[in-house]
């Protein structure tokens, strides 16, 4: 299925999943879709592994769950932000490294405190490797972190290559 990008979400300096300049990190880009859904690409290096060649069960939960949190982000014009307070992931193949990996995120209930959500990874045969559940605390970012845009670096990244639409 083919899925229309309508936006890009900004990336930060030095969060794992979506850290620039992270040198560790994934370095994830996050495309909304028409159908109010996250899209993240990344492609996992030899440092992300658990055993050789597999992706590390704690670096796809945290691509999940950031996928999942930030999906909130495609609903409301101002920021909203929350905390991960669960998640669930079913591990159901292998990941493999150095390949590009899709992964969607969507949110499925949300009321003034929380908000809820499920996400995927995808191989690029189209199988799907892993699921997710999260539930997120919403708070605001300056209970969060202390946070200055400015030096955190929170920015859209735009690349030469950035899709129009993404196929799953
Ligand atoms: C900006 C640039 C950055 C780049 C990154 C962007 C990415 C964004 C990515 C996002 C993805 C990555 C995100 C990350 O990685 S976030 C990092 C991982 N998560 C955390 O650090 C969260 C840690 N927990 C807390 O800070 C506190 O527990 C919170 C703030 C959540 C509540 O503490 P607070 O002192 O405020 O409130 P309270 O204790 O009076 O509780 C209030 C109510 O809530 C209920 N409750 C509490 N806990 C839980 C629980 N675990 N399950 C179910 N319910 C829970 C509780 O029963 C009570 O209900 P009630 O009794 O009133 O009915």
């Amino acid at each position: 299925m083919k899925h229309k990008i309508v936006g890009k979400q900004k990336n930060s300096k030095l969060c794992f999943v979506c850290g620039m300049k992270n040198d560790l990190g994934l370095k994830a880009h996050f495309y909304a879709t028409e159908g109010q859904e996250l899209i993240a690409l990344f492609k996992p290096c030899e440092e992300h592994q658990s055993y050789p060649g597999r992706l590390h069960g704690g670096v796809a939960s945290a691509v999940l769950d950031e996928t999942i949190g930030r999906a909130i982000l495609n609903k409301y014009d101002t920021e909203v932000w929350g905390v991960t307070i669960e998640l669930n992931v079913k591990f159901k193949k292998p990941i493999p490294l150095n390949e590009e990996l899709k992964v969607v995120g969507r949110i499925t209930k949300e009321n003034n405190r929380i908000f809820e959500g499920t996400g995927e990874i995808y191989l690029q045969n189209g199988e799907t490797a892993a699921t997710a559940y999260g539930k997120y605390f919403k708070v605001p970012l300056e209970r969060i972190a202390d946070f200055d845009p400015e030096e955190n670096e929170w920015k859209i990244i735009e690349k030469e290559d950035d899709p129009d639409e993404i196929e799953i």
